[in-house]
């Protein structure tokens, strides 16, 4: 089912379910020191064993909702429960190791003399031994594929290096949910699809729950099990893909574009003159309905 939500009735609400929402915003307003608006009545979950993506325009406000996620940033007007415990109210001290951030600007979470390092450092703040946190760190660096550049300089990483070594980071300390800001944008298709991967393996095997903020439909598509669709600094319409990517209205309104394997299929219906009643979503899905036939 879409659930779509219009800009002038918010309804605050409060956890829906504890049990299932590891973390839940209802989020008011955020207005940043110039006044500008990040986020207006914004309402979101995210919940166990999921992969959600936010979609939307530049500026459409989803970096701000993911500095949300671990008390980067506080709403204006609104709170944040993390696994139940509202964060204004309470102690967001440990927050960091549950709720991980992966930047769109990865060279801004690098910092320290080698890559080994870097993924160690958190690793290390958390009080396990070196030797342990050498071990946890290079499994890490394994995980993204980037094992072969651990004694590097970060300042010398391209920016695609940057991001696998940024994830790695996070990935180490095995919180309970990663956000992504544009994963795969800098990336080529090899390390791209390494991550997209990766991000599924973090849901499937390690029980991680990952929110990507993308404008990339045909990522979206392919990767998720919910899309939020964002414009104006509100969730203004959220639903499972084949959902909310077959709602061509809805698509145009958030100003983005159709995933690749739906646009095809639509045009293939079309000129066949067949009502497009299937709705595949990933590339797979198509080739399976063209190869069966359709009716
Ligand atoms: N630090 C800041 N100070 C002032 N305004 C900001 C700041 N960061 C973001 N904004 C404003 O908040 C709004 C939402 O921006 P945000 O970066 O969250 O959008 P976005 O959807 O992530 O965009 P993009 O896809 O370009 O990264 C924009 O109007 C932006 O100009």
């Amino acid at each position: 089912m879409v659930i779509i939500r219009k800009n002038t009735n918010f309804i605050h609400c409060t956890p829906v379910d504890p049990d299932q929402d590891l973390i839940h915003i209802d989020c008011a307003s955020h207005i940043y020191p110039d006044g500008s608006v990040g986020i207006h009545n914004m309402c979101f979950s995210v919940r166990k064993h999921e992969i959600v993506s936010l979609c939307g325009q530049n500026g459409a406000g989803k970096s701000t909702l993911i500095e949300h996620l671990n008390g980067l940033l506080l709403p204006s007007q609104g709170d944040i429960w993390v696994e139940g415990r509202s964060i204004t109210s309470g102690e967001r001290g440990d927050l960091w190791k549950e709720v991980g951030i992966v930047f769109q600007r990865s060279e801004d979470q690098l910092f320290a003399p080698t890559v080994l390092d870097d993924v160690m450092f958190g690793l290390l703040n958390l009080g396990m031994n070196h030797e342990e946190a050498e071990a946890v760190a290079r499994n890490a660096l394994s995980a993204v594929g980037a094992e072969d550049i651990c004694d590097k300089l970060p300042n010398y990483l391209s920016g695609g290096q940057r991001r696998l070594v940024a994830i790695a980071g996070i990935l180490a300390m095995k919180p309970r949910v990663i956000a992504m800001d544009e994963p795969t944008s800098d990336l080529d298709p090899i390390h791209g699809a390494l991550i997209e991967r990766l991000i599924r393996d973090l849901r499937d095997r390690f029980d991680i729950s990952v929110v990507i903020a993308t404008h990339d439909m045909d990522l979206a598509a392919r990767l998720s099990d919910r899309v939020c669709l964002v414009k104006n600094g509100l969730i203004f319409a959220e639903g499972c893909p084949k959902e909310i990517f077959y709602d061509t209205g809805l698509i145009e309104e958030a100003g983005l574009y159709l995933p690749d394997v739906v646009m095809t299929y639509l045009e293939f219906c079309k000129k066949r003159g067949i009502y497009p009643k299937d709705h595949p979503i990933n590339r797979d899905d198509l080739v399976n309905l063209l190869v069966s036939g359709l009716s």
